[in-house]
């Protein structure tokens, strides 16, 4: 394995730095504190983070950053990985941002599983790497102060003893478990064992025999008691019986006295029946004789022949059927009476009517006259105006007329006079302009004339005046104003005559209008005069025949009301006649209700004879049930006599006497009985115990042989896991031997090459890994007694001898980290630096690919294939790294040569 580059970002003093990290020897060079150990620091802190430096994150991080990444490239057996950590301050703490591993086939994120892989990868953990590849500034002495089961338990982790030693405590393990099992197992053995033991002391069987000898005899006696019982329960039942019988007979002589004794009470009471029927009988009778004489009053009050005991119920018929007729006939007088009187009020009732109808028309037409009458008058008043009004248009007529007479126009065509003289009018003006504005002209033409010619030029081209044609054109202008002004003039005094002629026609023209509108109204007056006359004249027609209609009304009405009064007295005649009617048909009411009467009495008088009769038919009823009473009575004394003579007193004593020894004899076996049968069970759950006893004790026998068997199968695999324990014990020993012996070995040739001197003859390494250094004289001495220099060329021995070891020793790749020092020479003189030199030199020719070498030494220096240095800017304080250049390095080298 070897780094390949390592890219920092905010690493300790590094701000930003890369460096690529070829094979073979680099010396990283600098003053005290530029950076060097960091640099180193941060290829470890890619491997396995901060922990494994004894750092937190944030003394990682270069101070008061809050991000920082370290990227770490490296090729382990040929293949590529790349390790990136990227830390970020969260809160008040630097975490793990993202920790990333990437390889051939390999993919993995976070921290812990990175740190495991890496682990894994090169076989050593960081402490592992520590003790063999790194050795960190200051801790030369570690593995030398170190306790030989400290060291041995790290030389054993690198060759990977370890895990035979796990392996072996595995198997220690297995062990301890087999013998706690082991061990309860026969617990459990020895406590069946001891429980058959007491089983068998217990004597089962023998008891079992006399159980069931006991449960034989009780058995039999609880049949002999049982066959006693039911003999006395037959006995029981014998006695029973009779005296059940004897029961009978006394209930049912009970029975008939009581019988007996109520049959002579009901008949007692019937008699008293009897005699009651009989009072009544008699009273009724009495009833009788009262009611026929109340008929004979009563028969005497109506207009009947005979007398009471003559009337029969044929001319009580008759008597009825006359009354009926009479009353049917006065109702039919009655009804026609009522009708007439009805008939009669209803007619004068209505003549009243009809003349107050006529009254009525007679004033409406009255009123109507009158109306009438009045819009005549206010006709003919309206006419009379209308009249006048036209005289006034008639002479406003005349007087318009009489003007036209003198006018040059007529009636009809002023207006179109007036508009003629009005388009004249506007003509003259349009001249009156055109004139004047020529004269303006000409005028202003003058003045121009005349002040170019004051000016000597002439008035018509402006050129100078001597010789121009044009000075004549002056007595033009002035010769067209006279004339202009005489035309202005003329027409002024038209426009004048115009406009006098103008007021005139349209004067003309509005008394045209007015005549035409005169002469309409005047038409619409005639009319309206000539309506309002002829609408007089109806009206005043009108009025006298409503008068007329209104006398004839009246003389209506008179004569209706006449015969309302006569229809009126014949009604109230009318109304005597039906009072009288009435007042008949109360009497025929009454001679009915007499009749009613007397039908009540005679019907009460037969229902009382007919009660006579039922009261007697009841009497002999009654006599009747009590002498078949009797004869019962008769049969049931018999009936009683015969039982009682039938009873047998010494019969039932002797049954008496049975039952109740039987009784007694029952109550005792019962007792018995119930102890036999709770003894059969008591023995019965006894031999249940005791065979259950039998069957545990089969179960624990049987038990017992299955623990003894599994106790003898652990006993054999405790011996096998024994076995296997102390295999690993000693393949762990004699490996571990081997190993020592070569380590020995290897580390003799070490130390012999950077320290062959005269003091020391050999290092012993034993078997629990003690480290001693003989003296040339043979005195032993702890490697603690070592000088400082010393110590560190021993240790560093120690560290090449077990990279060596690890390098040839190890079945299969070695993982061969570069071997990283840091500082190494601090305690060393220049001599012994050579030595280093050497060293180092020889762990090359021994394979190891890559050795990072922190040192000023100068002797270093010159042994380096590469160069690095390390600077710190003294204002930033932010450290830098520099390859320096193969000619650059033989210069560095050369300068320490001199
Ligand atoms: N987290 C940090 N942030 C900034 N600077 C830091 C941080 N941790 C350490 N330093 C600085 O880094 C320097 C230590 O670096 P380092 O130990 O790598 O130096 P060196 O070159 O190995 O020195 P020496 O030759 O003395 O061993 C110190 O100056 C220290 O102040
Ligand atoms: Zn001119």
């Amino acid at each position: 394995m070897r780094f390949q580059r390592i890219s920092l970002q905010n690493f300790k003093p590094y701000a930003d730095a890369d460096l690529d990290l070829r094979d073979g020897v680099t010396v990283i060079h600098g003053l005290n504190g530029s950076g060097k150990s960091s640099l180193l620091e941060a290829c470890f802190f890619a491997l396995y983070g901060a922990r494994a430096l004894d750092e937190t994150l944030d003394d990682v991080v270069t101070t008061g950053e809050d991000e920082a990444e370290v990227t770490l490239s490296f090729v382990h057996e040929g293949e590529t990985y790349r390790i990136e950590r990227r830390l970020r301050r969260t809160g008040d703490r630097m975490q793990t941002a993202a920790c990333t591993l990437s390889g051939p086939d390999v993919e993995i994120d976070g921290a812990t599983d990175v740190r495991e892989f890496v682990a894994g990868l090169l076989r050593m953990d960081a402490e592992a790497f520590v003790n063999c590849a790194y050795v960190r500034q200051g801790e030369v002495n570690k593995l030398i102060n170190a306790t030989p089961a400290q060291r041995q338990d790290t030389i054993d982790d690198l060759l990977q003893l370890g895990k035979l030693e796990a392996y072996r405590e595995r198997a220690g393990q297995a062990r301890l478990g087999v013998e706690d099992v082991l061990n309860r197992k026969r617990e459990l053995l020895s406590d069946r064992e001891s429980r058959i033991e007491a089983k068998e002391e217990a004597g089962l069987h023998d008891r079992l025999n006399d159980l069931e000898t006991e449960l034989s005899t009780v058995d039999d006696e609880i049949e002999r008691f049982e066959e006693n019982r039911d003999r006395a329960e037959e006995t029981l039942a014998d006695a029973k019986e009779i005296l059940g019988d004897y029961e009978e007979t006394k209930s049912e002589i009970e029975s008939l006295e009581s019988d007996i004794a109520k049959l002579e009470e009901t008949i007692e009471s019937d008699e008293s029946t009897r005699e009651n029927l009989r009072d009544e009988i008699v009273e009724t009778r009495e009833a009788i004789d009262e009611l026929d004489a109340t008929l004979d009053d009563v028969v005497a009050e109506t207009a009947l022949d005979g007398g009471a005991s003559g009337v029969d119920t044929d001319a009580l018929e008759d008597r009825r059927d006359a009354l009926d007729a009479e009353e049917s006939s006065v109702r039919d007088d009655l009804q026609q009476a009522r009708q007439r009187q009805t008939m009669l009020s209803n007619q004068a009732e209505k003549l009243r009517e009809r003349a107050e109808e006529f009254d009525s028309r007679a004033e409406e037409a009255r009123d109507r006259a009158t109306d009438a009458e009045s819009s005549a008058e206010d006709a003919e008043a309206r006419a009379e105006n209308r009249a006048s009004e036209r005289d006034e248009v008639d002479s406003e007529i005349a007087s318009i007329r009489e003007r036209f007479g003198e006018a040059p126009v007529d009636p009809g065509s002023a207006a179109a006079h007036r508009d003629s003289i009005q388009s004249d009018l506007d003509d003259v003006r349009d001249e009156l302009a055109d004139a004047r504005a020529e004269l303006q002209t000409v005028r202003d033409r003058l003045e121009e004339a005349e002040s170019l010619r004051q000016a000597g030029k002439c008035p018509e081209c402006g050129q100078p005046v001597d010789g121009s044609p044009h000075v004549d054109a002056i007595g033009e202008y002035e010769a067209r104003i006279t004339e202009l002004q005489g035309d202005l003039e003329a027409l002024q005094e038209r426009r004048d005559a115009l406009e006098s002629e103008l007021e005139t026609a349209t004067s003309l023209a509005e008394a045209e209008t007015r005549l035409a509108n005169l002469e309409e109204r005047r038409s619409l007056l005639d009319e309206s005069v000539a309506d309002a006359e002829s609408t007089a004249e109806e009206r005043r027609a009108e009025a006298s025949s409503h008068r007329e209609d209104a006398a004839e009304f009246e003389a209506e009405a008179e004569e209706k009301r006449d015969a309302a009064e006569a229809q009126a007295d014949a009604a109230t005649e009318a109304s005597e006649r039906v009072a009288d009617l009435e007042a008949e048909l109360e009497r025929i009411e009454s001679a009915r209700d007499r009749l009613d009467r007397v039908e009540d009495l005679r019907e009460r008088i037969a229902d009382a004879e007919s009660e006579i009769d039922r009261l007697r038919e009841r009497r002999e009823t009654i006599a009747d049930r009590n002498d078949e009473r009797r004869e019962y009575l008769r049969e049931k004394r018999e009936r009683r006599d015969e039982l009682a003579a039938e009873i047998d007193e010494s019969r039932i004593q002797t049954a008496r006497e049975n039952k109740r020894e039987a009784a007694s004899y029952l109550d005792d076996v019962e007792t018995k009985l119930r102890e036999l049968r709770e003894r059969r069970d008591e023995l019965q759950n006894e031999i249940g115990g005791v065979r259950g006893s039998i069957e545990q004790l089969e179960s624990l026998r049987e038990d017992r042989d299955r623990i003894r068997e599994r106790v003898e199968r652990l006993a054999s695999l405790h011996e096998e896991v024994s076995t296997l324990e102390t295999t690993y014990g000693d393949l762990r020993a004699e490996l571990r031997r081997r190993n020592v012996e070569t380590l020995e070995r290897m580390l003799n040739e070490t130390f012999e090459l950077v320290y062959g001197n005269d003091a020391y003859s050999r290092i012993r390494l034993d078997d629990e890994y003690d480290l001693t250094v003989f003296q040339k004289d043979g005195t032993a001495l702890e490697p603690e007694q070592l000088s400082g220099g010393e110590r560190a060329l021993f240790n560093l021995s120690l560290r090449c001898a077990i990279y060596r070891l690890l390098a040839e020793g190890i079945e299969g790749s070695a993982p061969m980290p570069p071997l990283i020092l840091d500082e190494p020479t601090v305690f060393l003189d220049s001599g012994h630096v050579s030595r280093l030199v050497d060293l180092v030199e020889e762990m090359r020719r021994l394979g190891v690919n890559q050795i990072l070498i922190v040192s000023h030494d100068d002797e270093l220096v010159a042994a380096a294939d590469d160069l690095v240095t390390v600077e710190k800017d003294p204002t930033s304080n932010r450290s830098s790294v520099d390859r320096v250049g193969e000619a650059s390095l033989a210069a560095v080298t050369a300068e320490s040569d001199d």
